[in-house]
Order: C-alpha cells, then structure tokens, then sequence
C-alpha cells in the first residue's frame, strides 16, 4: 500500500474538480486529484455537450419539416440515423478530448486513478492501492442517475440512461422516456424531432423546473401537442421481450395501455456521488436526504476542513455552477481555515427543449415557500410580432417584482429564445435592477425581446395595483 501526505485531495476530476484543481494550484504544488473514472467530465462526455448535439440535429429535422408553412416546400427529411449519431459521438469526443489533453497535462504525481473513500479525518482510502492523508479535502463527484434496481434487472440492457444515448452507432425505432423533468424533456424532443417513436411518461404534471401556474399550463399544452405523452400514468408493469421492452402502464382517466419500444431511457433525477464516500468516517454528518450541511458561500462543510462542489451537493446542478463552486472551493481549500465567501451568480436554468424553458431568479414556488409579497405579470407569445414572423410563436413568460421597491425578483418562461431572454434577465437581476430601469433599456425592433418589454410594462402596472 502505498501512502501519500498532501495540502489537498481533489476528490473527482469533471467540471468542478478540474477548476478547483486549476484554483488551488496557485497556491500550493501539494495537491493530489483522485478520479475513478475517465477524464473528459460529464458536461463533455454524457452530458450537456452531447445533448446539445442531438438537439441541434432534431432541429435541423424540424426545420425542413416547418418549412411549409412559409410556403417553402421540401419532401419529409430522411434521417441518417448513423449519420447523426456519427457527428454526435465525434463532436463529444472532440469536446472531451479538449479535457482529457488538459488533465493529462498536470504532474502524473498529481493524479491518482481509483474509487476514493473516507477511512478516518482527512485520510483517504483509494481503491486498495493508496492512502492519502490531506490537510484538506475537495469533493467534486458529480451526480448519477436514479435507476430502480427492479426495473433494471426486469429489463437488462433494454433500460438505458443518458450516457448510453450518446454512445448509439444508429438512432433506434422507439423509446419511451420516463420522467417529464430537464433531461427527459431535452431527450424526448430531440429523439422525437429525429423520427424515433418516443413516449414521454410522466407520473405527474410537472414540465421540467416550472411552477408558475400560468407558465406551467401553457407548457402542458405545448408539450403534449409537441411529443406523445402519458401525463399522470403510472407504470404497472415493465417486461424484456425479444426485440425489447413492454410496458403497461395507466393513464390520467383510468384506462390501461400496452405498448413495446426499443429501450425504456430513465430520465428520474440524480443523486450527489456521495454515499460510497463513507462521509461518516470523516465525521461529517448527514441529513435524511444524505447530504451534508454546507456554507453555500465558502463551499465549505460546516466545521471541517472539506469542500464540496458541483452536483455533488446538488443545489443548482448546472455546468457554471460547477466552476464557480470549483474556483471557490480550490481557493478556500488552499486558504483554509482562512475561508471567505465567494457570492453566488443570480440563478439561471435553461432547458433546451421545444420550444425553451428558461428559470431566473426566484421560481413562483420560491416566492410562494417564503412568503414573500410579489407583484406578477403574465405575457403571451401567441401574438408576439417576431414571434408570429418566426412562426414560433407560442409560449408564456411570468415575471415577479418586490412591491417595495419595484426591483425584478425572478422569471419562468417557455417560448421562443428563452435562453436569450433569460440571460438578459439573470443580468438585470444580478445588478439588483427596478422594473423601471429595466425598460429604460432599449429593445430593438422587431425582436421576441419586445415580447419581454410587454411582460415588464405589465409588471409595472401590476407593481401600481
Ligand atoms: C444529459 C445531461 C445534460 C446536461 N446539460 C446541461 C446543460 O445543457 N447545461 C448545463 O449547464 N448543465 C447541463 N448538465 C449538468 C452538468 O453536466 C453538470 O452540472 C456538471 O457536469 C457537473 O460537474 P461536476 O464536476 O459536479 O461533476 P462531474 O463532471 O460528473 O465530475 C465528477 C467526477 O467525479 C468522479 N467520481 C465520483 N465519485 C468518485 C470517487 N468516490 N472517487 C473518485 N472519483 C469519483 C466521477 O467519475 C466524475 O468524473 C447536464 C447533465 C446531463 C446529465
Ligand atoms: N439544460 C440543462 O441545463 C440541463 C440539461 C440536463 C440536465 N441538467 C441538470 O441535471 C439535473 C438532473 O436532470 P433530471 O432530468 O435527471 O432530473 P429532474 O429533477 O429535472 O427530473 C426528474 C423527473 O423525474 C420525475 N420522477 C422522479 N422519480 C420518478 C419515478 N419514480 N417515476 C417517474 N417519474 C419520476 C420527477 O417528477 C421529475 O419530473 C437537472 O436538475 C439539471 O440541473 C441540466
């Protein structure tokens, strides 16, 4: 067995491992990183990079075939499912790659291969070759998905996940996703836009992140006039069969459906990597979700010299907070016990779904869960001018000011350029705009910002009322 000292271990080499390994060694040369898998990081490999590419083939299929309704006509386009699947896997391993070449770049003495595990404080147990005792610690292990052990031994290889998605050599002929939130939404789309058969099962009403009453309706809608969707059904039964999977499941109005599909793809959720940690042997200790208690502004575990980043801890599970959390993290893990804080980015979340969803600032259910007094105002894209020119008109913003003293508090939206519109959002927030100054701003015409300048004149009034 062999045994290293060290500053800091980096525990997990993705998003956040990375930039806190990038942070930290500004400060010392005594870091050791710790990585069970390959390099390259989940965004890249599995994750918002390869869906992405998906995504953008889809839209070039429904491009061709909305072209009619400008009277341009083209015939049905053929998809090449090898293809496309073919720019996807090579385009993601070129993204990959950028990070691999990266990490293979540090000092071999910093990068250790293996499954890390707390075995007492500050001393690491990897795989059962090394032992590393570190001043301090950094965990940046990521997420995995939410797979039921009864449903994957029910269905074998037939049950897949988002990584092997992006590993097909030929798109399949159907896949029912189960589960209605950001990763289900974004795949039954793209898989849909392609000519796969795709049922989206959801056991609920949920459309990924939205609760907004008015914006979450106007996304049922959409969605199900999009995508085949079983809203509120319930699997009751899952079965291999020759060439696949069989599924009964319920509907909403009681009735029972039978149908067979290629693969059954588990969009569920995904929990932070931290139960094979052995956290308990650090004497760090966990609440009934099984996560630690954190300083959100250092990164730091409460009273220990641990740090934890990215989705590992899951509150906003998104690629730039993983950095921001990495650069905090790496820092404070050199500086400790001299932590200090480094302030969070207004939230921002975008689900690159048809049409977007974007969610900014404080959701409606935030606001409601605090009690806190908010003015709203609903808008429409139905007849949004630029909106109606694109034909994409269809879609719903909300949008929330504080009463007493008129500043913008939060946004959801579905609709066209949701992700542009949001970032214009998240800016204003973040510089603790008023409404008023918001529109003071210019908007260009004729544009879909115009229909966000409808919102706020709307919001205005209601902050009037
Ligand atoms: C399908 C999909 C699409 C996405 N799309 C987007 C998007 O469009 N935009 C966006 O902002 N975000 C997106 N995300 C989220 C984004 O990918 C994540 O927020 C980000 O990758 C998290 O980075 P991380 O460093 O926390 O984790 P990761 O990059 O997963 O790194 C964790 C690393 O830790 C390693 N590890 C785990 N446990 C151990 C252990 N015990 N010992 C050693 N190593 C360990 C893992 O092997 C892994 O390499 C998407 C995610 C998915 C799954
Ligand atoms: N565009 C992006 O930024 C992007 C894209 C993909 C993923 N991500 C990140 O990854 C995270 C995880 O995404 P996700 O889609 O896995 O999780 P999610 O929480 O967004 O969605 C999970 C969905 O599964 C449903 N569900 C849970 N258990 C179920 C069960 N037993 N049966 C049926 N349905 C069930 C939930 O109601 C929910 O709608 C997201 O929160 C997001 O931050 C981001």
């Amino acid at each position: 067995m062999k045994t290293l000292e060290t500053d800091i271990a980096i525990i997990g080499v993705g998003s956040a491992g990375m930039v806190a390994y990038k942070s930290a060694r500004k400060h010392t040369d005594r870091i050791v990183t710790i990585e069970s898998g390959p390099y390259g990081t989940t965004c890249a490999r599995v994750g918002c990079m390869p869906s992405k590419l998906l995504i953008a083939a889809g839209n070039a299929a429904r491009a061709v075939r909305q072209a009619s309704h400008f009277g341009v006509h083209a015939p049905a386009p053929r998809i090449d499912g090898v293809a496309v699947m073919q720019r996807v896997r090579e385009e993601r391993d070129r993204f990959a790659q950028f990070s691999v070449d990266e990490v293979e770049a540090w000092p071999p003495e910093h990068r250790l291969h293996g499954l890390a595990r707390f075995i007492a404080p500050g001393v690491l147990q990897i795989d059962d070759h090394t032992q590393v005792r570190a001043r301090t610690v950094v965990i940046a292990t990521g997420a995995s998905p939410v797979v039921p052990s009864e449903l994957k031994e029910a269905l074998g290889e037939r049950l897949i996940i988002n990584d092997d998605v992006f590993d097909w050599q030929d798109l399949p002929q159907s896949v029912a996703v189960m589960g209605s939130g950001v990763i289900g939404l974004e795949l039954a789309h793209a898989l849909h836009a392609l000519g796969v058969r795709v049922r989206l099962l959801s056991r609920n009403h949920k459309i990924g992140p939205l609760s907004d009453p008015d914006v979450l309706a106007s996304a049922q809608h959409i969605t199900a006039a999009e995508l085949p969707c079983a809203f509120n059904s319930q699997l009751e039964q899952a079965t291999r069969t020759e060439q696949g999977v069989q599924l009964h499941y319920t509907n909403e109005d009681g009735s029972s459906t039978t149908e067979t599909f290629d693969y059954l793809l588990m969009a569920t959720g995904r929990k932070p990597n931290l139960s094979g940690l052995n956290l308990a042997a650090a004497h760090v200790a966990l609440d009934e979700r099984g996560q630690p208690s954190i300083d959100t502004l250092t990164r730091q575990i409460k009273n220990q010299p641990i740090f934890i980043t990215g989705d590992a801890h899951s509150e906003r599970p998104v690629l730039h907070e993983a950095s921001d959390d990495g650069f905090a993290a790496g820092n404070n893990a050199a500086a400790w016990p001299d932590v200090r804080p480094y302030p969070l980015r207004a939230s921002l979340g975008i689900v690159f779904s048809k049409p977007q969803i974007a969610m900014v600032g404080k959701s409606h259910r935030q606001l409601q869960q605090n009690k806190q007094a908010f003015a709203r105002s609903t808008q429409s894209f139905a007849n949004q001018g630029r909106a109606r020119v694109d034909g994409n008109n269809s879609g719903m913003l909300a949008l929330y000011a504080d009463p007493s003293n008129g500043r913008f508090l939060g946004a959801e939206m579905i609709g066209p350029e949701a992700e542009h519109i949001a970032h214009l959002l998240a800016w204003a927030l973040q510089q603790e705009q008023t409404v008023a100054q918001m529109l003071a701003c210019p908007f260009y015409h004729p544009t879909v910002e115009e229909g966000l300048r409808s919102g706020l004149q709307r919001l205005r009034q209601a902050l009037k009322d």
